[in-house]
């Protein structure tokens, strides 16, 4: 049995896929118009993608962001992540501020899990997971390939480096070329569900042809799959309202 991770009331690696919808406003209005926009709607996580926020080089203005946004979503858990450039991300941001940034913010205690790139200078990013565990934080440890699918056996080494060295969850998204691609990232996250995983794992294909790994992941058992809800954050994001329609003839006798 994988262990699962809780965060408020939503338990992420059991049940159906829970729903994640990013945050993509650039100044504090557009991200508290987004917000209010999600408080009615069912879904289970927000993601806020601070690399959209043009003020991002502001802590302060980024604290008092996440202070607005916290306060339209009082209960909804809330993934903090900064995506890099070469990861996918928003903005060109030097590796120091990158990790200045997440350490300041793991360091109010106000979100719920937090975004940090496997991909990034190991001591630093060692240190951060520390910071994150210290703070009762859950680490989401995340890759990345906009260009490619890797091998099946590359990305299961990747989700497991993931969880060796302190991801509480696993992710991995990947550009696929062909539907073969789509298959072998399913592939990936059934083997890892079966053999490997300590934790919950996260994939996704990317692009028009990997929407159906975002509808038909929970299955071979990604544990969470992102929805748009103004403005995709990636490519192949469905509308919210769509996804929830399909999970929920998929989960149909699921929690
Ligand atoms: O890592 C992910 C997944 C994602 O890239 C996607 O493809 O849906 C969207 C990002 O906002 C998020 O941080």
């Amino acid at each position: 049995m994988n262990k699962e991770v809780s965060v408020r009331n939503v338990v992420i690696g059991s049940g159906r896929p829970k729903i994640c919808v990013p945050l993509v406003g650039r100044s504090v209005d557009l991200l508290v118009d987004e917000a209010k926009a999600l408080c009615s709607s069912e879904i289970d996580i927000v993601e806020w993608r601070v690399d959209f926020f043009s003020r991002v080089s502001k802590i302060d203005e980024v604290k008092n962001a996440l202070e607005k946004i916290r306060q339209v979503l009082p209960d909804k858990p809330i993934i903090f992540t900064f995506r890099t450039e070469r990861e996918g991300g928003e903005k060109q941001f030097e590796m120091v501020d990158y990790f200045q940034l997440n350490k300041q913010i793991l360091e109010i205690e106000s979100v719920d899990l937090i975004d940090i790139e496997l991909f990034t200078e190991e001591q630093q990013r060692q240190q951060l997971i520390e910071i994150a565990h210290k703070n009762h934080v859950p680490v989401i440890l995340s890759n990345h390939d906009f260009d490619s699918t890797p091998s099946k056996d590359e990305m299961i080494s990747r989700l497991c480096k993931s969880q060796e060295i302190g991801g509480d969850i696993a992710k991995l998204a990947a550009m696929p070329h062909s539907s073969k691609d789509v298959l072998s990232i399913l592939d990936a996250t059934e083997t890892m569900i079966s053999k490997y995983a300590k934790g919950p794992i996260i994939t996704m294909s990317m692009g028009s042809l990997g929407i159906i790994s975002r509808i038909s992941g929970g299955v071979f058992g990604s544990a969470v799959t992102f929805a748009a809800a103004k403005q995709a954050s990636a490519p192949g994001q469905i509308a919210v309202t769509d996804l929830q329609y399909i999970l929920s003839i998929l989960n149909r006798n699921d929690k």
